[in-house]
């Protein structure tokens, strides 16, 4: 059997603190889509540890929240919102090291609602860290009435889903 092709994803908002390619401050996190799942590597920088050489946990969850979140609105082409998130932290990961993300749906759980799983991995390919997350899922217009960004976002964004 063939493996599914890796693609890389559009970044579409410059400014977002886990993703954004103009954020100066934050962690420019890039992903590609194999249609089933999205992955994502990232070398965490010395700026965002918190005790001595380690990623700050709340990093590590900021990385697994964009994980799931990117991974649900591309598999299921809608908008999110994150519901809730569990994250477990297995072994320490370290400022400085390569790592690696993957993120899948494990269960649409209806029309609205979608859980999602997201695995931080080392270089040896152990989890260092994991989450799962409840997403609830919107149509462009649902969205849009909610005031979350401005009309020309949105259809930017809508154009990039999928
Ligand atoms: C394309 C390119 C990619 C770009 C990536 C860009 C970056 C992305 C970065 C992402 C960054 C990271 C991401 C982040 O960090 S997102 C930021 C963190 N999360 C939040 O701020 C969420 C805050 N919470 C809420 O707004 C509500 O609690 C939500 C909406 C989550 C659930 O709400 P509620 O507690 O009520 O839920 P329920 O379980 O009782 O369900 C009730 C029902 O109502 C439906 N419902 C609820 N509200 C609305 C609504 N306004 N219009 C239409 N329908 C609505 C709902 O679907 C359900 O439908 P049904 O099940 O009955 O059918």
């Amino acid at each position: 059997m063939t493996e599914r092709q890796w693609k890389p994803l559009a970044g579409v908002d410059r400014d977002c603190f886990a993703c954004g390619t103009e954020n100066p401050h934050g962690l420019k996190m890039r992903f590609e889509s194999n249609g089933e799942q999205l992955r994502s590597f990232l070398t965490v920088r010395p700026r965002f540890r918190g005790w001595s050489n380690l990623v700050h946990g709340g990093i590590l969850s900021t990385m697994l929240d964009e994980m799931m979140s990117w991974t649900a609105i591309h598999l299921t082409e809608r908008f999110i919102l994150t519901k809730g998130m569990n994250v477990a932290f297995k072994k320490p990961v370290r400022v400085g090291t390569p790592l690696s993300l993957n993120g899948y749906i494990t269960e649409r759980l209806s029309e609205r609602k979608a859980r999602v799983v997201a695995e931080i991995r080392d270089e040896e390919g152990e989890v260092c860290a994991s989450s799962e997350g409840e997403f609830v899922l919107f149509t462009m217009e649902e969205f849009g009435a909610m005031g979350i960004m401005a009309e020309e976002e949105l259809e930017t964004m809508a154009a990039a889903m999928g």
